[in-house]
């Protein structure tokens, strides 16, 4: 009988589903109950190591989200937005903690997750994991801060090519934390993309530009932009190691937390 807590993941063939699996395994702190993928996917009904190319870990993969999240204390998910509003029903019904790695998600979608907070889950979710970019949403709060609207903020987001959402989920993080440390609404100030005769650049706004190419793990850096200077910070993620070691520090994390939405400065007591 294993008395650390079961872990079921989601997206279970995807890069971070194959990394989070691996991560698990290795860990002494939990272990992996259950593996879910989509119906029809090939990988449904083989043990997950052996899809994986490895060892057999005992675990069947499923497509049945209602049963594993059953037998288990934690999903750990990286999926596609409407996946996750399904899998965050799920870890309700079954009250237990909901790691949302997922990016994509739009302001609707995001707020439908709150009856699933409610309802009995425990949500922890954000759009990057890593320590790294979490501490650097507090600078990048705190030098936007420091400066006023002569420092034009521009975020700049490189990822591979087989990237779907743009902005990236970290890129918004950084833009939210940019606009809180000035005062201000980033939907009020957001300009997600420029092309042709766009007219000069709108005082006070917060630009994104999104790079895709290669393999790229993930690049962002936000620059302050003035006459004469430029300060830039940055943060380069070369291991979704990384990525997969936050989402399992969170799902540890939110065991015995009451249900509620939560994020990774929560996990990492970094808010204040
Ligand atoms: N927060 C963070 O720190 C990070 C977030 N991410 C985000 O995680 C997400 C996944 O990224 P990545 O692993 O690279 O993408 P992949 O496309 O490699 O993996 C996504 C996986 O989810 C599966 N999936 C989709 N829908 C369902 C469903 N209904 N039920 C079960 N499985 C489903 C896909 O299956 P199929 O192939 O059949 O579609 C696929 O296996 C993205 O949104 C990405 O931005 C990534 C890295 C870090
Ligand atoms: O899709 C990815 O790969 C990543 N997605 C997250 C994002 O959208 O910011 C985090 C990381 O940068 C990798």
């Amino acid at each position: 009988m294993n008395e650390t807590p079961g872990i079921a993941v989601t997206g279970a063939s995807g890069r971070m589903g194959q990394m989070l699996i691996r991560e698990i395994t290795e860990s002494d702190k939990m272990h992996l109950a259950a593996a879910v993928e989509r119906p029809g996917h090939e990988w449904i009904g083989q043990d997950v190591g052996t899809a994986m190319g490895g060892t057999e870990l005992g675990v069947t993969v499923t497509d049945d989200a209602a049963q594993a999240f059953g037998q288990v204390q934690a999903v750990i998910d990286f999926t596609a937005p409407q996946a996750t509003l399904a899998f965050a029903a799920e870890a309700a019904k079954a009250g237990i903690v909901h790691v949302i790695g997922t990016t994509g998600m739009s302001d609707d979608e995001i707020a439908q997750l709150a009856p699933a907070a409610k309802d009995g889950a425990v949500i922890v979710r954000a759009g990057n994991m890593s320590l790294g970019v979490n501490l650097l949403t507090q600078l990048t709060k705190q030098v936007a801060a420091a400066l006023d609207v002569d420092y034009d903020i521009e975020i700049i987001e490189s990822h591979h090519n087989q990237k779907v959402d743009a902005p990236s989920g970290t890129a918004l993080m950084l833009g939210e934390a940019a606009a809180e440390g000035r005062g201000v609404a980033l939907a009020d100030v957001s300009d997600r993309g420029r092309d042709g005769i766009t007219g000069v650049r709108k005082p006070g706004d917060i630009g994104f530009t999104a790079i895709r190419g290669g393999d790229i793990v993930g690049e962002h850096d936000v620059m302050f932009a003035a006459a004469g200077e430029r300060i830039i910070l940055r943060h380069v993620a070369s291991d979704r190691a990384l990525f997969a070691r936050g989402a399992l520090k969170a799902a540890l994390w939110g065991q015995g937390k009451a249900p509620g939405e939560y994020d990774m400065l929560d996990v990492l007591g970094l808010k204040g």
